[in-house]
């Protein structure tokens, strides 16, 4: 049974829904990294928050490792580049604390425009100073959001209920979609300018790290309040502490910081300064929402193979993973085949094409693109799986194309895989047959009709007499049973192929005694 490590303050709800699933599971939040690194070996899959680093060392201690859950929106916590490359799915649940970090935001705008949390704190001290805070309203006041997407928008709209001018910048936001949000769409520029309450919701990304930096701030309008509840590294501490102790800056509230946990900081000594530790997702409903999610779809992705939310492979859903399996078994097992033979007699690969004819057309192709060039790679470069297998094509230069044909020629439903190397060009087709049991049709073209099986032999050869009595004399002498064999030949007398099921490995000697044989071409041992 898999095994799932939460290594975060997950809601119990988590725990439930893996065991609900038959999963084991282990709850261990606040471990340190080392002890984290010792133990992740024995775990299939890891649910996380914002605390739990996963770095590409932590990655090297999880050989079993195959999905990283992450209960919540931001992955900068998880090298995803890394994760990629060892064949691990990371995803994550986009919309389950959308609107309570948005809530976030709304609140933290109130908080700096009267100031709350300073007024609050002063009454309880038994003050009342009713003169010293003086307030703004939002009412009539413009709204910068940097970055409209799920959480921008939320923002968007609640805003827009307080009667404040929302603009916001927001390179993937189209103008239609602005629209119907009621934002009106400006350059970054024009946005830093015009705000004064400025809102960060964007991801920490290489393009949007310090996007409020030294320059921004001094660009902003004197008096303008920044509230950040997206990303600590999207703001320059140093810079806003500056602007802040100036006074060209009326207020920050800041619940994401640079580092955290955020102990200590200069910005923590400033009046005009509202923080929160990360609480953005921090309510009962949200965590609720993002544990059961994570939960389910780390199951789901465990025991069935269904991807939903993943940051680096395609989506299957549940209801597509049962139909999908088969045609990614079969994609695999071309592929297989077509790595083995390149491994054994071709050079570079320049190019995999895969074309879907009939019924398979229909489905959601990605995954059996992603499957198929796992089976090409992995005999070539060792185990790759679904997720790394389009990153390690695109890394070599190999161009890859689907292509589509939705009438279905002799065959109800086709795939067929083309491997073209810089010597060579090579396609091998399969089906489905009963109870979804892949089969090969075809290879090179040459119609040959048989099941997989986990060995067996491939020949080539010309088609002329004698070739069989002698081949079959031959693995009959070295006591190696031949379970299935299947014939082909591109016309009478020309080239002809010969699959055979073995009962078990081709003995390296047998294989080059049959090289050695009269009218042979070729012989590769394959695997499956
Ligand atoms: N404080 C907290 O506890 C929480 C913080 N977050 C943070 O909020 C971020 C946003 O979350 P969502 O809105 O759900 O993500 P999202 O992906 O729906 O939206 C992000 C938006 O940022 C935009 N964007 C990307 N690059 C940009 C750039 N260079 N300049 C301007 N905009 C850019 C994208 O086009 C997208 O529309 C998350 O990535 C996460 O870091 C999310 C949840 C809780
Ligand atoms: O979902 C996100 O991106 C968050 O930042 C929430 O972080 P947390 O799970 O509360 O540590």
């Amino acid at each position: 049974m898999p095994k799932v490590l939460i290594s975060d303050k997950l809601s119990p709800a988590a725990v439930q829904i893996f065991k609900d699933r038959g999963l084991d599971v282990d709850f261990k939040p606040g471990l340190k990294p080392a002890e984290l690194r010792e133990i992740i070996a024995g775990y299939d899959g890891l649910a996380i928050r914002s605390a739990t680093k996963v770095t590409r060392e932590l990655l090297d201690a999880a050989p079993k490792l195959k999905v990283v859950g992450r209960a919540g929106i931001g992955v900068d916590n998880v090298d995803v580049t890394s994760a990629t490359a060892r064949g691990v799915v990371v995803m994550n649940t986009p919309f389950g604390n959308a609107i309570t970090t948005a809530e976030h935001a709304i609140a933290m705008m109130f908080a700096l425009a009267r100031q709350i949390p300073e007024a609050s704190a002063s009454t309880k001290a038994g003050k009342w100073e009713k003169n010293r805070f003086m307030g703004v309203e939002l009412f009539g006041k413009t709204l910068g959001l940097i970055g409209c997407g799920n959480i921008g928008s939320i923002v968007a709209d609640r805003a827009l209920g307080l009667k404040m001018k929302v603009i916001a910048f927001d390179p993937f936001l189209s103008e239609k979609r602005a629209v119907e949000i009621g934002v009106e769409k400006v350059e970054l520029n024009d946005l830093i300018a015009r705000a004064d309450f400025l809102t960060l919701h964007t991801p920490l990304t290489e393009q949007t790290k310090n996007v409020i930096s030294r320059d921004a701030i001094a660009r902003m309008k004197k008096g303008a309040r920044l509230i950040n509840c997206a990303r600590g590294g999207l703001v320059d501490e140093a810079a806003l502490f500056d602007a802040l102790k100036s006074g060209h800056l009326a207020g920050a509230a800041l619940d994401v910081f640079e580092t955290e946990p955020a102990t200590e900081s200069p910005l923590f000594g400033l009046e005009n300064v509202v923080c929160t530790p990360h609480l953005g997702a921090a309510t009962a409903e949200a965590q609720e929402n993002v544990a059961l999610q994570v939960a389910d779809q780390m199951a789901d992705f465990l025991l069935t193979g269904a991807v939903s939310n993943a940051i680096n492979m395609p989506s299957v859903t549940a209801e597509e993973a049962p139909r999908l399996k088969p045609y990614m078994e079969l994609a695999r097992l071309l592929g297989g085949m077509a790595g083995q033979l390149t491994a054994a007699q071709d050079g570079a690969i320049k190019a995999i094409r895969v074309e879907y004819e009939g019924s398979v057309a229909e489905l959601n192709l990605r995954p059996l693109t992603a499957a198929a060039l796992a089976g090409v790679l992995t005999p070539l470069l060792g185990s790759v799986n679904m997720v790394n297998a389009p990153v390690l094509a695109k890394q070599r230069g190999i161009e890859v194309a689907e292509t589509t044909v939705e009438r279905s020629g002799e065959y109800q439903t086709l795939v067929r895989l083309t491997v073209v190397t810089d010597r060579f060009e090579r396609a091998i087709a399969g089906t489905l047959v009963a109870e979804n049991k892949p089969r090969l049709v075809a290879i090179k073209g040459i119609a040959v009709e048989a099941d997989f099986a986990a060995h067996m032999l491939y020949v080539t050869n010309q088609d002329k007499p004698g070739f069989i009595g002698r081949f079959g004399t031959a693995l009959a002498d070295a006591g190696v049973n031949i379970a299935t064999f299947h014939l082909g030949r591109s016309a009478p007398g020309g080239d002809a192929i010969c699959l055979v099921g073995l009962d078990g490995p081709m003995p390296d000697g047998v294989l080059a005694g049959v090289r050695e044989l009269p009218l042979v071409v070729q012989a590769t041992a394959l695997a499956f």
